[in-house]
């Protein structure tokens, strides 16, 4: 597989490395507006190659987009951070903007490719691409709550000491503060999570508390070291596998409905079988009452933003 990532800032090298460690791609494109930062990445990769368990996969490197020539996966991570004073709506419509822009670029010479959008807002980022390039909506994926979902299952096994790959559950809707999490969906090993912390003479799990830690710990990351990049690009790897391997995985990735939940026009987690083209299709779910209006409520805000964003 031919992989491409743009932008070469902490997200994006982390990606390179779970890729280049665990995946088995053949080429891999490292794109950044600041040449020497992408070539320098790929250059010290590069050494890796001399060790017995690296693959030899190509490298290339540059700010020119004709090197991602029939790219089967292409992520963006490219964008600006938050500056002081700077909104959040601010930082929508610039990082939305130069998504769209890469991904007119990308479109001349991989049309066919599934793109991922993890520079934030990636929901936000995703739907601008998808509503102002000529890229389809199955072949675009928001990272979106999957790394919410990580940070939940991580929660859960903290609190009841089993392995979180044991833990079942999604974060879905916007990811960051706009998220929710369907309760009855929570299970370990197969159990409702209530059933199973009362077996096991564990203390119920409140779960308003549960969410806002799962929307917190991400901040808490920033505060501590200034960005978050090992559990996003470990999440990302798992899309890219999905794809790679045609795998039909569900993901909670953000994803555009097409009347799913009676949703339109929007782009945000919902539990989506995810293969090599892309998105599948969007799972429904039996969402209680509320649920359903938690989710509409979600999917209004984005919508807001979205036309205080405008066409660009
Ligand atoms: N969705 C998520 O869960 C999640 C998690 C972590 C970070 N992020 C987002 O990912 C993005 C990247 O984060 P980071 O920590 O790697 O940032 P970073 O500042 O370390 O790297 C960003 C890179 O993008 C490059 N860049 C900027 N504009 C460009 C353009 N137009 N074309 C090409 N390259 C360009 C910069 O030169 C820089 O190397 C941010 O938007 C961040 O908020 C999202």
């Amino acid at each position: 597989m031919k992989i491409g990532i743009i932008g070469a800032g902490m997200v994006g090298t982390s990606i390179c490395d779970y890729v280049l460690t665990l995946g088995s791609c053949r080429e891999l494109v490292l794109l950044d507006r600041n040449e020497d930062r992408a070539r320098g990445e790929l250059m010290d990769f590069g050494h890796t190659n001399a060790l017995t368990f690296s693959k030899n996969t190509a490298l290339k490197s540059g700010s020119d987009y004709a090197l991602l020539a029939d790219a089967e996966v292409v992520v963006i991570t490219a964008g600006q951070q938050i500056k002081p004073g700077q909104s959040r709506l601010e930082l929508a419509e610039v990082n939305s903007r130069i998504c769209v822009d890469i991904a007119r670029q990308i479109y001349q010479y991989s049309p066919n490719a599934i793109l991922i959008v993890v520079t934030n807002p990636c929901d936000i980022a995703a739907y601008s691409i998808i509503a102002n390039t000529p890229f389809q909506p199955h072949q675009v994926i928001s990272s979106g709550c999957i790394i919410d979902t990580a940070r939940l299952m991580k929660l859960v096994s903290d609190r009841v000491g089993v392995d979180p790959k044991n833990v079942f559950g999604y974060i879905l809707g916007e990811h960051g503060s706009h998220c929710f999490m369907p309760w009855s969906l929570v299970s370990v090993a197969g159990q409702p999570i209530d059933y199973f912390c009362q077996q096991n003479g564990i203390e119920k799990i409140q779960p308003d508390q549960l969410l806002e830690e799962v929307r917190q710990v991400g901040y808490e990351i920033f505060r501590l070291k200034q960005n978050t990049s090992h559990g996003i690009a470990a999440s990302v790897f798992r899309i890219i596998q999905a794809i790679e391997i045609n795998e039909h995985s569900v993901l909670p990735v953000g994803v555009m409905p097409q009347g799913e939940y009676g949703l339109n026009d929007v782009v945000l987690s919902l539990p989506a079988v995810v293969n090599r083209n892309g998105i599948e299709k969007i799972l429904i779910h039996p969402f209680t009452s509320e649920e359903q209006a938690t989710l509409s409520a979600i999917a209004s805000a984005l919508s807001e933003t979205l036309t205080d964003i405008g066409p660009l």
